[in-house]
C-alpha cells in the first residue's frame, strides 16, 4: 500500500456554513507534512472526513489509495490522534490501550512497545484521569501508533503542550517520517511547525491557499529583503527611501529595506558616510513567510465582507 493521504476536490457545509471549500491536496511518504490555518478554517472537518468520522458533500478522500470506509484493518493503516480526551478517566493506560487492540485484532504485545515509544511504560498502570496533558497526547499517540500505520494523522498534537513535551513530539514525528511514513500534522500556529515540517498546505476559510515545501515558502517570502544594523538610523533611512527603497526599523539599530540590492544599498551609504554593520540578505521566519500568504486573503476576506 502506498503510504499517501489524497484529498480531492473535498466539500462540506454545516448549515451555512462552509467549512471545507473545493480542497485537494496530497500527503506523501517520508516527510512531515504541516496542515495549517486560522481557527476555523476547517483542518480539524478535513482530518475527520479522510478518517470516515464525517461525510462529506462532495470530492474525495483517500488513504493509500483508497476510502477509509473501505479498509478492511484501519488501524494497521492509518493511526490518529484527534482528541487526546477521548479517553475514560478511570481506564488505566495499559487497559485502555489492550481494549483497543484487542478488538482490533492486534497482538497484545503492541501495548507494551509503544507505551515504551512514548516514554509512559513508567505509567502504563496508572489510570488516565491522574494524567497531565502532555501525557494524555503521549497515550493518544501511542494508541494511533498501536497497528504500526504507514499513514498517521496529528490534530493539533503540540496543543497545550510544555516546552519538553514539544520538543519530545517533534523530534517524534520526525522519526516517523524518516521511517517513510506519511505524517499530516495540524497547527493553528505557524511557528509550530516551523522545525518540524518538511512541507506545508495552507487552508484559509475552507480553501487551500498554499501546497509548498517549508523551504520554497520561506526563501519566496525571504525574496530580496536587505537586513542591516547602523547607530545612525534615522539618517540611514532617510537617504534610502530617498532612493526609492521601502524602509522599516524593527529595532532601534536595525531597519529592513525592500526594492534596493544589498551592493546598491551599501554604496549609497558610503556616498552618504553613514557607518553600518551586519549588512545581509534577510532571511524570512516560517511565521513571515505565512503573514505574506494569507494577508492577500485577509484583503480578500475583508473586501468580500462589505455589501
Ligand atoms: N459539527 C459541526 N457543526 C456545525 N459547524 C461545524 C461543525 N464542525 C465544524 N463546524 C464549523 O466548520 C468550520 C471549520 O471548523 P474546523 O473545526 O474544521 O476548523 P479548524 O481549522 O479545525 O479549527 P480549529 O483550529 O479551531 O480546530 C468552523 O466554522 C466550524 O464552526
Amino acid at each position: 500500500m502506498d503510504s499517501t493521504i489524497e484529498v480531492a476536490g473535498l466539500r462540506k457545509r454545516y448549515g451555512t456554513t462552509v467549512a471545507v471549500d473545493d480542497l485537494t491536496f496530497t500527503v506523501r511518504p517520508g516527510q512531515v507534512t504541516g496542515f495549517v490555518g486560522p481557527n476555523g478554517a476547517g483542518k480539524s472537518t478535513t482530518m475527520r472526513i479522510v478518517l470516515g468520522l464525517d461525510a462529506a458533500d462532495a470530492g474525495s478522500a483517500r488513504i493509500g489509495g483508497r476510502p477509509y470506509r473501505s479498509l478492511a484493518a484501519p488501524l494497521t493503516e492509518v493511526g490518529a490522534l484527534l482528541d487526546a480526551e477521548a479517553v475514560h478517566p478511570g481506564r488505566r493506560a495499559q487497559d485502555h490501550l489492550l481494549w483497543m487492540a484487542q478488538s482490533n485484532g492486534l497482538p497484545g504485545r503492541r501495548v507494551g512497545e509503544v507505551l515504551e515509544q512514548v516514554g509512559l511504560a513508567s505509567a502504563a498502570r496508572r489510570r488516565a484521569g491522574g494524567f497531565s496533558l502532555g501525557m494524555r497526547q503521549r497515550l493518544g499517540i501511542a494508541a494511533a501508533m498501536l497497528g504500526d500505520p504507514p499513514v498517521l494523522i496529528f490534530d493539533e498534537p503540540v496543543n497545550g503542550l510544555d516546552p519538553e513535551g514539544i520538543r519530545w513530539i517533534r523530534g517524534y514525528l520526525q522519526s516517523l517520517a524518516a521511517e517513510g511514513r506519511a505524517i499530516l500534522v495540524s497547527s493553528h500556529l505557524m511557528s509550530e511547525l516551523e522545525e518540524t515540517a518538511d512541507h506545508l498546505v495552507v487552508i484559509g476559510r475552507g480553501r487551500l491557499m498554499a501546497d509548498t515545501s517549508v523551504a520554497d515558502l520561506v526563501a519566496r517570502a525571504s525574496g530580496s529583503r536587505v537586513l542591516l544594523r547602523t547607530p545612525q538610523r534615522s539618517e540611514t533611512m532617510t537617504v534610502l527611501a530617498n532612493a526609492g527603497a521601502t524602509v522599516a526599523s524593527i529595532d532601534h539599530n536595525a531597519v529592513t529595506v525592500d526594492g534596493l540590492s544589498a551592493e546598491r544599498v551599501a554604496a549609497l551609504l558610503g556616498a552618504a558616510q553613514l557607518p553600518f554593520s551586519e549588512l545581509g540578505v534577510h532571511r524570512a521566519t516560517l511565521e513571515e513567510a505565512y503573514m505574506e500568504l494569507t494577508r492577500d486573503a485577509v484583503e480578500f476576506g475583508a473586501q468580500g465582507a462589505t455589501p
